[in-house]
Order: C-alpha cells, then sequence, then structure tokens
C-alpha cells in the first residue's frame, strides 16, 4: 500500500492550535478535546484514530463548524476560520462536508434519491442548467461509484441497502466537491465486503479531486489502510501523530501499541478466556 500512497507536499487545507472542548461546569466539567495541534494538507487522507469516548466525534463538529470551540484557533485554507453567523457557515460548508456512519440518518425518508442529487446540483449553483446536463452529472456521479442512476430514479433511500446507500452519500459528495470530507465511521455498519468497496472509493475521490478527507474510526487498521497520516487519541489528546507506516509500524506511545495489539489476527489462536 505505501508505495501508492501519494507523497503529501500540499499546502495546509485545515489546522488548529490548541484546540479545546470543555462541556459543563465546575464538577460536571467534561474536558472532551484538550488542547490539540493539527494540521491536514490538501488531498491528504488523514485518519484520527481512538476509541469511544477520546473525543472523536466532538473534534470532528468542531471541525465542521457544528459546536463552538472553547479554547483555541482552528485555520481554513491558511486563514483565521470566522464561521460567526450563519451565511458565514453556509459558506464554510461548501468547503467542508461530511459523511456518517449511518447514512440513513442524514436523508429525510419522504425524499426521492433524485431529489437528493438534485439539491447537490442546486447547493453548486446549477439550478438553472437545463434537466439534461442535471441527468448527466447524476449519472456521472452514480457511476463514480458504481451505481446506475436508471435503477435509482424514482426510489427512496429505504429501497437501498446500507453499502448501496453509503455509496449515494460519497456520489453526493463528487456533485457536492468540497474541499475537505470528513467521513465519521462510515464503514461501521456494513459488511466486510461493501467496507473495502467505500474505503477504495474515498481513495478514488481522493486521487480524481485531490480532496483532503479526515477519517474518524476506532479501527487502526482501518485507518493504516487508507491514510497518508495518522493522529492516536486518547483522553481528548492527541498521543501521537506522523504517517501512516511511522505510526503503526513503529508506534511510540503505550495507548497507540495497545489498539494494534488489539487488532484480531485470523491466523493466531484467540483468547477468549478475558472475554
Ligand atoms: N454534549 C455533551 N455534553 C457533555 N459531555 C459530552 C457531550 N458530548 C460528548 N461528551 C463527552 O465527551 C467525551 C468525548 O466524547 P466523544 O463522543 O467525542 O467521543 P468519541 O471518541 O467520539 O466516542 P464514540 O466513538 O463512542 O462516538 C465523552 O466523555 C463524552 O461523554
Amino acid at each position: 500500500m505505501s508505495e501508492e500512497k501519494k507523497s503529501v507536499q500540499n499546502s495546509s487545507c485545515l489546522s488548529g492550535s490548541g484546540v479545546t472542548k470543555i462541556f459543563g461546569m465546575g464538577k460536571e466539567k467534561t474536558v472532551a478535546v484538550d488542547h490539540v495541534d493539527f494540521q491536514f494538507r490538501e488531498g491528504e487522507i488523514v485518519s484520527i484514530v481512538g476509541e469511544s469516548g477520546s473525543g472523536k466525534t466532538t473534534l470532528s463538529k468542531m471541525l465542521l463548524g457544528l459546536i463552538s470551540v472553547t479554547e483555541g484557533e482552528i485555520c481554513f485554507q491558511g486563514k483565521p476560520r470566522d464561521i460567526k453567523g450563519y451565511r458565514k457557515k453556509k459558506e464554510y460548508w461548501k468547503g467542508i462536508q461530511a459523511i456518517f456512519q449511518d447514512p440513513f440518518s442524514s436523508f429525510n425518508v419522504f425524499y426521492k434519491i433524485d431529489q437528493v442529487l438534485l439539491d447537490c446540483i442546486k447547493m453548486r449553483g446549477g439550478a438553472r442548467l437545463p434537466y439534461e446536463k442535471k441527468v448527466e452529472m447524476m449519472t456521472e456521479a452514480c457511476r463514480f461509484v458504481n451505481l446506475k442512476f436508471e435503477e435509482l430514479t424514482n426510489k427512496y433511500p429505504f429501497e437501498l441497502s446500507g453499502g448501496q446507500m453509503q455509496r449515494l452519500m460519497i456520489a453526493r459528495i463528487f456533485l457536492l466537491k468540497p474541499a475537505i470530507l470528513l467521513a465519521d465511521e462510515p464503514t461501521s455498519m456494513i459488511d466486510a465486503c461493501s467496507r473495502a468497496t467505500i474505503l477504495d472509493m474515498l481513495l478514488k475521490l481522493r486521487d480524481e479531486t485531490n480532496m483532503t478527507i479526515i477519517f474518524i474510526t476506532h479501527d487502526i487498521g482501518l485507518a493504516f489502510y487508507i491514510s497518508d497520516s495518522i493522529y492516536i487519541m486518547e483522553h481528548g489528546k492527541f498521543v501521537e501523530s506522523g504517517t501512516a507506516e511511522a505510526v503503526i509500524l513503529n508506534p511510540k506511545a503505550a495507548y497507540t501499541k495497545r489498539l494494534i495489539n488489539d487488532v484480531p489476527k485470523i491466523h493466531e489462536e484467540w483468547d477468549l478466556s478475558t472475554v
């Protein structure tokens, strides 16, 4: 995998210094994200890996501008991010989009698939394009994720499988072409075969559009497969970061070593006595 990975020398797309999120006050206080520094470059696939409760989702929400930052600064495309007010937020969301664990939760169940894709074309300023052109764009986006638009037209999301639905989410991103895609556990609810397909589609998306992809996962194996860089998160802090090879093949932090050791190895006898 390593030789296929792109050499990342591009400019900074999203960076942060001392980024912190504290929920509650006094005795009820939770420091969910604790003074993290990061730099994600254009065209890079970067994974944030940690166990449940380590702060990944909270950091994702701050990156997406869905919750405020308690302390620290986030820079977008080299400038301090200013998302005060709905208009500025809406502008920022043209540059950063997300796909989540449960693709069905992101959709209005009464919305046909055509409408989901047409909305993306509209968001990109294509509302007045002739319908034939829109069909061409939707067909291309579906083809990108190995779906057939003519088979999806007039269908509702619940008529698709989880894997097909997640592919449709990627087709949406293909149409929207944000600078950054935040993928929060996008493969955790689908079978192993569809999982590999989704990961390969994310790699293709980066290769063809130079999108920065932030991949959030608890699975260090998936992170190694897909990433150029990895940040390991424990109790709200980054305990280790670096290239995927350096972090996985030569881990320094005890926590990283434990995550690697916890990956089940199929050729070894499993010890279930401690379960
Ligand atoms: N809205 C909130 N109010 C109070 N505490 C919160 C809130 N959201 C998250 N937390 C706390 O912040 C910490 C980090 O949670 P977070 O959901 O970011 O972790 P995570 O790594 O994404 O976990 P998971 O993989 O289970 O989603 C946890 O202790 C959690 O209980």
